[in-house]
């Protein structure tokens, strides 16, 4: 088995078909429904709110709304239907979530995307909710996650998910791979490439994104769509606090499973951390935007197949991706 991560991988270029970076198209089709980019913020409560969430989706990106305000979920799918905008939220697997897809079902209420977000995707806890989902709202695209090896993959795929995410323990916010050994963290890229051989419907590659640059190597090995904590947290409109050091302004990125997420001490798995103000994440996201059509030129083609071909080399390995403990 290969094992590498993003940091260890240059793609190798090609010779450019096109004039101009802006002929390159960097669109992806999820489902039913095509976005401006292979490219989704985590759905983190220092990420993505409601607010973003309709902007992005206004803006055609695909965008998943967190799960930690279950009760506005509703409401939220209403409001966004009502705009004739794609409702795509997150669900756990407690006792309680299986009502909430039964009452989505009963007020005829059909979000286009469900994603299950769990720790620990490779469990009976995720393949009974894919089938319940299935069962009550057989239209709606169901994401299922995480996972890190092409056995879960199959198993959630026949289960019934429509595509999975795939990253343990790789993101900047993660414990996971220090509190208990397990994990993709450090060979993440070579753990999507891994899924991605097996699976039969898209993956989505989770975490360890820290360069633009990082999208095209997720392309390259396989991923449909990336998921994207911390290049994301820090701009102006993210949620979370703000602070002022020595004239820096700083913003907070915590874990789903931190203290502060969960509010108490128990099987934590996630840290907080203070990111740098980014400005404003329209900005960041057209640069995103650019810097894709940048390597698809390289890539020597006009949209996103091209990079899913390309030679790569491995440059060198190391099992922190850039970050520190
Ligand atoms: N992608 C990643 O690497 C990781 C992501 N996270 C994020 O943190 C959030 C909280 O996740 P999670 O704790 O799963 O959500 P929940 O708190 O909803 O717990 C999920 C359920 O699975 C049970 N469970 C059994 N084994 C595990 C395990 N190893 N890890 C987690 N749960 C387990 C839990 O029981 P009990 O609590 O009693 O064990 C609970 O009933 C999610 O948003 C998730 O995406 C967290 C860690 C890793
Ligand atoms: N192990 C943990 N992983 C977490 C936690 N909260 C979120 N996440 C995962 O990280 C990615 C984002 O990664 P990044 O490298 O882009 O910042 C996110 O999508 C989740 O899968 C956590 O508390 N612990």
């Amino acid at each position: 088995m290969k094992i590498f991560d993003y940091e260890d991988i240059q793609l190798v270029p090609n010779k450019c078909v096109v004039k101009s970076r802006s002929e390159c198209d960097t669109s992806v089709t999820l489902g039913k429904h095509s976005f401006k980019m292979p490219v989704v913020p985590a759905n983190m409560q220092t990420i993505i709110d409601e607010k973003i969430a309709e902007w992005l989706a206004e803006n055609g990106y695909f965008y998943i709304m967190h799960r930690f305000e279950e009760d506005k979920r509703i409401p939220f799918i209403e409001r966004m239907h009502h705009r004739n905008l794609i409702a795509s939220i997150s669900v756990g697997v407690k006792d309680y979530e299986y009502d909430f897809v039964r009452e989505l079902a009963d007020k005829k209420l059909l979000p286009e995307y469900i994603t299950i977000d769990i720790a620990h995707g490779h469990s009976d806890a995720v393949i009974n909710m894919i089938k319940h989902i299935k069962e009550y709202l057989p239209e709606t695209f169901v994401i299922a996650g995480n996972v890190g090896t092409p056995e879960a993959v199959r198993e959630l795929e026949n289960a019934g998910a429509d595509a999975t995410k795939v990253g343990i323990g790789p993101g900047k916010v993660c414990i996971t791979k220090i509190k208990t050994g397990f994990g993709t963290g450090g060979w993440q890229l070579a753990a999507v490439r891994r899924c991605s051989k097996a699976a039969r419907k898209p993956i989505i590659a989770d975490g360890g994104i820290r360069t633009h640059g990082d999208v095209a190597k997720s392309i390259r090995f396989g991923a449909s769509m990336v998921m994207i904590g911390s290049l994301f947290a820090g701009h102006e409109e993210s949620p979370g606090e703000t602070k002022v050091e020595d004239g820096v302004v700083y913003k907070e990125y915590f874990g789903s499973a931190s203290e502060f997420q969960k509010g108490e001490k128990k099987n934590v798995e996630g840290k907080k951390i203070w990111v740098h103000h980014k400005g404003l994440l329209a900005d960041t996201l057209v640069e995103m935007q650019q810097d894709l059509q940048s390597s698809i030129s390289y890539a020597g083609g006009r949209d996103l197949e091209a990079i899913r071909k390309v030679d790569y080399v491995i440059v060198k390995n190391s099992i922190f991706n850039g970050d520190t403990i």
